[in-house]
């Protein structure tokens, strides 16, 4: 359904923002019967589905699907060439639909949901006008709810001439056509890391620039597994450094705080995302315009008046993931709606309240090995107070790994919580760890006592059976 431009309409619910997180707050809300209006000012599917998640992912799964060929004798002899970069790109492309959103737009209609493209800004309670790219304005009251789910946007740096330079983000590194000959990538969280890897494996030269260690804020070990992976695959890596100065005469020329120079095709700056609260009208409803907000575990803005504005995923503050962002959008659709019928409880770990944000949060990094982890690393857990014990073990000493790979390299790393004997974190970094991971988010989510996760029995030979090795390692 389309709604009609330039009209004034009252409904129950209007969602700002057609990403993965607006897509599921509206889906939720609607099943009820709610009438759900969706604003989109560029592709519905959002920045996850065009120029993040899923090309990313698009671009690092060959490389990794050749990698972990090399790794086997007998199938290694059968890799004679480097990846088809211009397949890959292809394959890249046809994940995004060729940033078509013909399809999403079909589902969402099929949802029952009402589309109206523009860009949206709040003009007081309950009031949401839509500027369309035909000069229309469409005013949107909502009976029950306004919820924000506009995601983020990256930061630049404030360093002299970079933003003149022409510097790529994660949309260029994710949407280009052809691969740079040079490319520079500022940053050490998981874009750079990511983005490095794969342009390094389709061709690039690639020089990783980070003021510290690699993944900050996982378990230290996973930063550096993965540095040592950057630099097998040619990356020169190069940490403790900041650009000074930046300037483009065809190539780019990043000057560094430690003096030395580096030159590249093109430059990507992937040091992080603020949420999108600039020009949606925050300030007409007595927030400030491209603040933070904040949010309660039901998804409601604190410091609004009236229970009727919410926010959900990169935008409110919560995990920027999407899964985490959606299971957000799930507990906001679902509490709108119940909200509307009566008054609701909202007690921890209900279906209305987001209490995994707070301790029990996934994150896979898709590079090769990759990072898979979940809950509090050993750092958090002791800065939280718990009396912790941490526990490693490497996962190539797993019989199910030494199959999957000759000279598997990876750890595990389980931290539990010795007062309720429950495990509170995991990370794995190895190869194809990924799928292990919900194991693990079952356990933290379930506080599932050690001494019962010792009768969760991994089958032989698999490399779930680091659990087993985990655990007689702890004491069991
Ligand atoms: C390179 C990269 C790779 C990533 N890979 C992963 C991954 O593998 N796994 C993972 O879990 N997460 C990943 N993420 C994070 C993930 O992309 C985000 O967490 C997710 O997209 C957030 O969803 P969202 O709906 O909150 O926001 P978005 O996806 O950003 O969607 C917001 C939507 O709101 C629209 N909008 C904004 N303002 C307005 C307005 N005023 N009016 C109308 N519409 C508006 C935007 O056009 C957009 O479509 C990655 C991020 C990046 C940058
Ligand atoms: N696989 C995934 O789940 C995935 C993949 C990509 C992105 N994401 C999400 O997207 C978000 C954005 O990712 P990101 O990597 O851009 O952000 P990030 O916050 O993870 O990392 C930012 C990096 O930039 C560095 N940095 C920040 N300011 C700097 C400066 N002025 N100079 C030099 N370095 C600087 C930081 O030290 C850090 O290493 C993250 O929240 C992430 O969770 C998730």
């Amino acid at each position: 359904m389309s709604a009609e431009r330039g009209t004034e309409q009252v409904v129950d619910v209007v969602v700002v923002g057609a990403g993965p997180v607006g897509e599921n707050v509206a889906d939720r809300a609607a099943r009820t019967g709610l009438s759900v209006v969706v604003v989109e000012k560029e592709l519905v599917g959002g920045e996850c589905s065009y120029w993040a998640c899923m090309p990313s992912k698009a671009l690092l799964r060959p490389g990794q699907a050749l990698a972990a060929a090399r790794r086997l004798p007998g199938a290694a002899e059968a890799v004679t060439g480097p990846l088809d970069a211009e397949r890959v790109l292809a394959r890249r492309t046809y994940f995004t639909s060729d940033w078509d959103d013909a399809s999403q737009v079909q589902w969402l209609e099929s949802a029952g949901l009402t589309l109206v493209r523009g860009i949206a800004r709040l003009a007081g309670p309950r009031r949401v006008e839509v500027a369309g790219s035909d000069g229309t304005t469409t005013v949107l009251t909502a009976r029950q709810a306004v919820v924000l789910a506009t995601g983020s946007v990256p930061v630049l740096p404030d360093v002299p001439g970079l933003a003149g330079s022409r510097p790529w983000t994660s949309r260029d590194a994710t949407s280009a056509k052809a691969v740079p000959g040079r490319l520079a990538v500022l940053g050490g969280g998981v874009v750079a890391v990511e983005l490095a890897q794969a342009w390094a494996r389709l061709g690039s030269t690639v020089t990783l620039l980070a003021r510290s260690g690699l993944l900050g804020g996982q378990e230290e070990f996973a930063g550096e597994l993965v540095e040592a992976a950057l630099r097998a695959d040619g990356v020169d890596v190069r940490r403790g450094v900041s650009p000074a100065r930046v300037t483009r005469d065809g190539a780019v020329r990043v000057e560094l705080s430690d003096g030395s120079v580096v030159e590249a095709d093109e430059f990507l700056v992937a040091t992080g995302r603020r949420p999108a609260t600039s020009g949606i009208g925050l300030e007409t409803v007595g927030l400030e315009d491209g603040g933070a907000l904040s949010v309660d575990d039901t998804g409601l803005v604190e410091g609004v008046d009236g229970s009727w504005l919410y926010a959900a995923g990169d935008v409110s503050g919560r995990p920027k993931l999407t899964h985490q962002g959606k299971y957000g959008g799930r507990v906001v659709g679902d509490v709108i709606a119940a909200r509307a019928a009566g008054p609701v409880q909202t007690p921890p770990w209900s279906r209305f309240t987001a209490t995994a944000d707070h301790r029990a949060v996934p994150q896979v990094v898709f590079t090769d090995p990759e990072v898979a982890q979940v809950g509090l690393t050993a750092a958090q857990a002791r800065e939280a107070g718990l009396d912790v014990k941490v526990v490693d073990y490497e996962i190539g000493d797993v019989a199910g790994a030494s199959l999957v790979a000759d000279g598997y390299t990876g750890r595990a790393r389980m931290v539990v919580d010795e007062d309720r004997r429950v495990v509170v974190g995991v990370t794995f970094v190895g190869q194809d760890v990924a799928e292990l991971l919900h194991s693990a988010t079952v356990a933290v989510v379930g506080e599932v006592p050690v001494d019962r996760l010792w009768h969760a029995v991994p089958s032989y030979p698999t490399i779930s059976e680091v659990w087993l090795r985990l655990l007689e390692t702890y004491g069991l």
